[in-house]
């Protein structure tokens, strides 16, 4: 049997992703969502399972460090990188939304200041709707720049709406709903087709996807 390589990251959404794989059979008995260990193996099945920064998972599979990723449609919106998306696998619901103070009127102003840890995606979306924006790429907190004044509103995650609220901001409008995807880069797909093809009906049995 060929062996194949899953990355994924240690996040919010390594737990889900796990039972995943145990639905379909894969499973690794030391796993602690705790320890710091980044590489996994299961020889009895010929499955590697490596953990990776959530932005990095699409570019270890398009350059075939490994076979499969798991990651959420946000990133792959932001950068999209020359893989197959082949199965929405339902964990890491959230969305991404337009944020900012009540009654914001975001069409009004002559320039909106947007924050947000995906410059490209929000631009995509304001340019669509004619809107000319200045942007500003934060990695975390973006939902300090309008409180502090920085920018006009934010493009951001948004799951429980919690951090929204707790700093006084609500949804001007939503632009996606995200989840996560199973990706699988192309060449592995091309040589280990049957392989691939297995593990993803596994996975999808595990969902309660029909196939
Ligand atoms: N509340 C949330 N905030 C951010 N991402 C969420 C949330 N809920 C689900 N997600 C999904 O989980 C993924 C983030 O996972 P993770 O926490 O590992 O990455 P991260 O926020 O970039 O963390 P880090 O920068 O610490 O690596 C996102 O890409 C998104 O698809
Ligand atoms: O709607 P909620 O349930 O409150 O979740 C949304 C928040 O979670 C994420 O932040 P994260 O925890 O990744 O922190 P950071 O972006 O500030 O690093 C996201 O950027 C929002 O700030």
């Amino acid at each position: 049997m060929e062996r194949i390589t899953i990355a994924m990251a240690k996040g919010r959404t390594a737990n889900d992703a796990i039972t995943l794989l145990e639905n379909a059979d894969i499973l690794f008995s030391d796993f602690n969502e705790k320890g710091r260990k980044l590489i996994f193996v299961d020889d009895e099945r010929q499955v590697n399972l490596i953990f990776v920064k959530a932005v990095d998972v699409p570019t270890y599979v398009e350059n075939g460090a490994a076979d499969i990723g798991v990651v959420g449609k946000d990133v792959m919106l932001e950068s999209p990188k020359d893989v197959y998306e082949l199965v929405d696998l339902g964990i890491g619901k959230c969305k991404m939304s337009v944020a900012g103070f009540s009654g914001t009127e975001i069409s009004r102003l002559p320039q909106l200041t947007v924050a947000s840890k995906y410059p490209n995606v929000t631009q995509s979306f304001f340019d669509e709707k004619g809107i000319r924006t200045k942007i500003i790429k934060l990695n975390g907190s973006i939902e300090l720049a309008p409180l502090i004044g920085m920018a006009d509103v934010i493009v951001d995650i948004v799951e429980t709406g919690t951090t929204l609220k707790e700093n006084g901001l609500v949804i001007l409008e939503d632009i996606t709903d995200i989840s996560a995807r199973l990706i699988v880069n192309k060449a592995s797909y091309a040589i280990k087709t049957e392989r691939i093809q297995q593990f993803v009906e596994n996975v999808k049995r595990g969902l309660g996807v029909c196939t």
